[in-house]
């Protein structure tokens, strides 16, 4: 036999000979299986969640993650735990299930780096911009942590009394023994465009259907938009965008947004604040224009931001409400036990108040445990880390490395749930928990985040908009629970969830039926509507 390194050219007769075909075939079978097990691990060896066998290519699993983004990050859980990667569409994320690490992240990296590129970029925000004024500052962080929150209870009567006219709006006009079908995603997210709407603009403009209409549909388009556009190379989508419906309705939003925008400030510029024209708002505009800088003070800027900001705050809290409003369909019995606390709390307080809307418990319990099953993110605390950080493992993560929590996965993790029974729907479990120890008084409430419930963030860029929201979400599901009978349509029962890479949505088809119930004259009066 001739050695085959010196007549190359003569492989195929030796290799007839020596039956080498099969043998390259295997060669070249084991390289490639050695090839896709190093795509499998990353360059320093943390292990992909979510390959369905070491062939499977990246683009591939990337794809999957999109509808398939729960059940690869739960079997990463399951399987790695501590960290692992998952393969999104836009990029590789380091997943940190081990709250050590994600503590030495923090330490290394002062938590300096806001969730707001990751966010961006999976909505390929760079292309059309939006969301760039949240990315250049944390205004808005600061307008909510100092005014917004410290506000909130001297904000409560407004938003209270735009509820009432938002519920007459948008709700059918529902007389007592007819059970009204209605789509509470859709209800549920006008109602709170128009809240969060009195809050961010103030009276004037708050009602305009052009600033509704754009600050409710805004988030949607923003998404399709963003969705689609992930899937064009970069420098097609100048060509691409322009084609899309959505992307055009996003122009015409802005827009809208900035005419309004601008006209309120114009009207508020410091610069008139010695003519008859001045008008000094209160509400997030306002604020938001009392601590800019010029460059944030600029009409397209505050436009951006305030809009950006609607998109932050309407479509979550809608969705959070909804999957509640789900939960009590599905276990009516709880219905009754929060219409009694609402009734004794009333009673006590005579008004709706912080005070009181912070008295209601079990209404707290059931809003967290509804987000235990049904939160809106799988994953939190998306990060780009600002410089390289190894961990105690040795694990070597280098700057610009996307990282995430599974706060999903952490909230169904039995050994993170507390109050036993970790598998069962529970909603007096956190109430239960604070009333048995006063030690745990003000421990597990809805807006509060910890290591264990990150459904909200975690760190100094956590959700700064939780307070608010939870004194908003309270205040409107109390009243519809006052106001209103519920309960699903015959034969249909609690709608499944489902996944778009790491958001959670109801079913969209999911409907419940409403009728208009019997209240008390007192109760009558503190509805209003
Ligand atoms: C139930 C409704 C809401 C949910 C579930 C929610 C959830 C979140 C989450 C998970 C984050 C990322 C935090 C992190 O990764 O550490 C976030 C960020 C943010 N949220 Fe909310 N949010 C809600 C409502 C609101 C509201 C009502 C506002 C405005 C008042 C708001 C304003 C913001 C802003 C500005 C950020 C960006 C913070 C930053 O990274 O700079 N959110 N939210």
């Amino acid at each position: 036999m001739e050695p085959l390194l010196k007549y190359p050219l003569k492989l195929s007769s030796a290799a007839k000979q020596v039956g080498l075909i099969p043998s390259l075939f295997a060669l070249g079978a084991l390289f490639l299986a050695l090839r896709f097990s190093v795509i499998s691990k990353t360059e320093n060896g943390i292990p992909v969640a979510g390959q369905a066998s070491i062939f499977e290519p990246k683009w591939l699993l990337r794809l999957r993650f999109i509808r398939g983004s729960r059940s690869i990050i739960k079997q990463g859980y399951e399987k790695y735990r501590d960290l692992y990667i998952v393969r999104r569409w836009t990029s590789d994320v380091v997943i940190i299930g081990k709250h050590k690490y994600l503590e030495e992240i923090r330490a290394k990296t002062k938590d300096s780096v806001r969730s707001v590129e990751p966010f961006l970029l999976d909505l390929a925000g760079d292309y059309f911009k939006q969301g760039q004024a949240f990315l250049e500052s944390d205004l808005q962080n600061r307008v909510l942590h100092q005014k917004l929150t410290p506000n909130i209870e001297s904000l409560t009567p407004i938003m209270k009394s735009e509820l009432e006219f938002a519920l007459k709006q948008e709700l059918p006009d529902i007389k007592a023994e007819d059970w009204v079908e209605v789509d509470p995603a859709r209800v549920f997210a006008r109602t709170i465009a128009r809240i969060v709407a009195r809050i961010w603009i103030g009276p004037d403009e708050c009602r305009n259907e052009d600033w509704l209409v754009a600050t409710t549909d805004f988030t949607e388009n923003v998404f399709i938009t963003g969705f689609i556009l992930r899937f064009v190379p970069r420098f097609l989508r100048p060509v691409i965008g322009p084609w899309l419906p959505t992307y055009r309705s996003i122009v015409k939003s802005s827009a809208d947004a900035r005419r309004i925008v601008a006209g309120l400030a114009r009207k508020r510029s410091p610069a008139k604040e010695k003519t008859d024209d001045y008008v000094k708002g209160d509400d997030v505009l306002q604020w938001t224009m009392d601590m800019a800088n010029d460059k944030e003070l600029e009409e397209n800027n505050l436009a951006e931001r305030i809009l950006t900001l609607s998109l932050a705050a309407i479509h979550t809290t809608a969705l959070t409400m909804a999957q509640a409003l789900f939960d009590l369909c599905a276990h009516p019995e709880n219905i009754d036990t929060l219409r009694e606390e609402l009734t004794d709390v009333l009673d006590t307080e005579g008004e709706w108040s912080k005070k009181g809307i912070d008295r209601l418990n079990k209404l707290d319990s059931l809003l967290k445990e509804s987000q235990r099953f049904n939160s809106v993110f799988l994953l939190t605390f998306n990060r780009f880390l600002s410089v390289p950080v190894t961990l105690s493992n040795g694990v070597h993560l280098p700057a610009r490395t996307r990282i995430a929590v599974p706060q999903y996965a952490m909230l169904n993790d039995p050994a993170n749930v507390p109050g036993g029974n970790p598998e069962a729907y529970d909603p007096w479990r956190y109430s239960r928990l604070r009333s048995s120890e006063p030690s745990n008084s003000k421990k597990h409430l809805f807006a509060m985040t910890d290591s264990t419930h990150m459904a909200f963030g975690y760190g100094k860029y956590a959700c700064p908009g939780r307070f608010f929201v939870a004194n908003e979400i309270k205040m409107t599901l109390s009243h519809l629970l006052l106001r209103y009978d519920w309960k699903f349509p015959k034969g249909r029962g609690r709608p499944q969830n489902f996944t778009i890479d790491d958001n959670i949505y109801p079913d969209p088809s999911a409907r419940v039926l409403m009728r208009r119930r019997a209240v008390s004259a007192k109760e009558e009066e503190l509805l209003g509507f």
